[in-house]
């Protein structure tokens, strides 16, 4: 397993108590770059007709697992400075992918890997046997592709190194990333790419979005005229020169730490145009009582006396529910979250996980089948338990910036999508430990 230790510092505990915060904040941040642009960008260039550089990657557990995966296959992918470059080379080896936990390595390297001519073997993490992948592999086999074993890790993706490509229909309602992985490659395909969802809505639209925009930017025509179906025409891919933006939903703890403080936090570089979901951030902490304003500094949130609860369909933002819920925790009216049935297969089944770990501190949590009941009531100390999964430690480092005695177990689990989070967090709050 890729753990990509190096990554994390050495001295923190393990559980890590969670910085209080006394005092309303005033800080400024720059953040590490977004996981799925970073993520999408270095796909297409292992695909695109030239050498690439993809400026200012996030480097994380994620994106050094894609890089892995695309040298693995024959590209040359070179992560030593801030700016990455990515030299396309022939699909033809066998070759094994660890997917670690990143869902868009097990959803999108399988349609690439259907390029080559070797057998590529893909694992991961224990638990990312459990998430969702079967649809992607069922639209594979449709479109002409070998692959061994059933619908989840481990698989082998047996390639001949093209692939006819055309019509295609995928029930996506467990995960946007199951129509993005065929879109991504379809234009490398003989006939393209035609892809139909059928099913419950699809969720987490804006990431799809973010896969048309960057093809289109890539030269890459896709047709979205209808409803649930993505057509990309055969074709060229561009050589990719992107600069990646901050990771708009990692911002998420961050701007919390004003709503729960009363202080105020700026992210800078906060894109005027984004597709990344991290965005919807500014009207959903505005309708939670806060201040929030964009400007040439970046994108400032200043908290209200007190947090008003919410209801929201997440839905489209699925990413953002942790962050959120744990707002709502520390509100003084109730919330309601729905929409979101889909984040049981994210990196831990989230409902379950953030009913469990918010009702151990006191909090009323009803889980629904797609979403949270969380009535606020006196939270208390003890650990916050994260399923290895880095949304659930920003969710309780929120907690713990609000509520003596928090000890957030795993904090290490944010390299996935941030390096060196816990430090990084910590040295924003000097003085309030
Ligand atoms: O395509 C992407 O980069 C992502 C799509 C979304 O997945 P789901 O559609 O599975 O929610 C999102 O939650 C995930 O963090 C990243
Ligand atoms: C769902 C997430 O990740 P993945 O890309 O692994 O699906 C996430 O980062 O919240």
């Amino acid at each position: 397993m890729s753990g990509l230790d190096t990554l994390l510092p050495v001295t923190i505990l393990d559980p890590w108590p969670a910085p209080r915060v006394l005092a309303p904040v005033d800080v400024t941040v720059s953040l590490p770059g977004s996981k799925s642009l970073t993520n999408r960008a270095l796909l297409l260039a292992a695909i695109a007709d030239g050498p690439s550089v993809v400026r200012r990657a996030l480097r994380s557990r994620d994106t050094l697992l894609m890089a892995g995966a695309l040298t693995a296959i024959g590209a040359t992918v070179d992560t030593s400075g801030d700016d990455w470059t990515v030299t396309p080379g022939a699909f033809d080896r066998d070759a094994a992918v660890d997917c670690g936990l990143a869902g868009t390595v097990m959803r999108f390297v399988p349609p690439v890997a259907a390029l080559s001519t070797g057998a590529i073997a893909f694992d991961g993490d224990e638990h990312m046997r459990n998430r969702p992948v079967g649809e992607v592999l069922a639209a594979l086999r449709a479109l002409g592709i070998e692959i061994s074993a059933g619908d989840r890790l481990p698989f082998t993706v047996h390639g001949t190194g093209s692939v006819p490509g055309g019509e295609v229909t995928v029930d996506a309602s467990k995960s946007s990333q199951f129509i993005s992985a065929l879109l991504l490659a379809g234009a490398r395909y003989e006939k393209g790419v035609d892809v139909r969802h059928v099913g419950a809505p699809v969720p987490s639209l804006p990431h799809i979005e973010m896969t048309v925009e960057m093809l289109r930017a890539q030269g890459v025509a896709v047709d979205t005229s209808e409803a649930d179906r993505w057509t990309v025409a055969p074709g060229r891919v561009a050589p990719v020169d992107l600069a990646i933006e901050p990771d708009l939903s990692n911002a998420a703890p961050f701007l919390a730490l004003a709503a729960v403080s009363g202080g105020s936090v700026t992210v800078r570089d906060w894109p005027r145009h984004t597709t990344q979901a991290g965005d919807a951030l500014r009207q959903i902490l505005a309708d939670m009582g806060c201040t929030v304003s964009l400007s040439h500094d970046g994108l400032t949130v200043e908290g209200p006396e007190s947090l008003n609860g919410v209801e929201l369909d997440l839905h489209d933002v699925g990413e953002l529910a942790p962050a959120i819920a744990a707002l709502c925790a520390l509100a003084t009216t109730p919330s309601r979250l729905v929409g979101i049935e889909h984040i049981r297969g994210h990196e831990t089944d989230r409902l379950a996980a953030l009913a469990t770990e918010l009702t151990a501190l006191g909090a009323q949590v009803t889980e629904l089948q797609d979403g949270l009941e969380i009535t606020p009531a006196p939270l208390h100390g003890g650990v916050f338990h994260t399923y290895a999964d880095h949304r659930m430690a920003h969710a309780g480092v929120i907690i713990g910036a609000a509520v003596d005695g928090i000890r957030v177990e795993n904090v290490g689990t944010t390299s996935k999508t941030f390096p060196d989070f816990a430090s990084f967090w910590s040295g924003l709050l000097p003085g309030e430990l």
